[in-house]
């Protein structure tokens, strides 16, 4: 990792790939890789808002890089913007590569959460 290559947000979420994760090549899964910043932006939303969120939308992602077995994936998020009842997060997942400190990033997103009330409709976001 450069200096002018630095994870962009808040380190929400820190996870090892492990061998079930992976095709036969050792390449862990994107479906596993989304999975992880899904619940990355779940919590951080979910602090933000104080209360239960679901997954709106996801924007366009592509996977940059392979993540391996035995990497250690770290999911950052950033709150890009409050809307009234939804959050928009910048999620990058940076792999930390086996037994070593190099960091990769290998993939980007914008998820959108919306904060849900106890009937499950959506609520205001309250005030930070
Ligand atoms: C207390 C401390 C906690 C601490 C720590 C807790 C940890 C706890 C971790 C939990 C971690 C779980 C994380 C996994 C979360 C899932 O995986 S949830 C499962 C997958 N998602 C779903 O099942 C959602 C299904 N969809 C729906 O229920 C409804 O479509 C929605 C999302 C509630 C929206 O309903 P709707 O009637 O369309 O609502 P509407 O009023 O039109 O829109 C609401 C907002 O959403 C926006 N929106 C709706 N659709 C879109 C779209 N396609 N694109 C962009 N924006 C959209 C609207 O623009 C609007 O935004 P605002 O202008 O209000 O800001």
């Amino acid at each position: 990792m450069t200096d002018t290559a630095k994870p962009r947000g808040e380190l929400t979420l820190r996870t090892l790939a492990m061998p079930g994760d992976a095709n036969a090549a050792g390449d862990i899964f994107g479906g596993w890789v989304m999975a992880q910043m899904d619940l990355a932006s779940g919590i951080r939303a979910a602090e933000r808002a104080r209360g239960r969120v679901v997954t709106a939308a996801v924007k366009e992602m592509a996977f940059d890089m392979p993540v391996k077995i035995g990497d250690t994936l770290c999911v950052y998020t950033d709150i890009a913007k409050v809307g009234r009842t939804s959050i928009t997060l910048s999620v990058e997942v940076w792999a930390q590569r086996y037994l070593t400190h190099t960091m990769e990033k290998v993939t980007a997103a914008t998820f959108v959460m919306v904060a849900l009330d106890a009937a499950g409709k959506p609520t205001p976001v309250p005030a930070a």
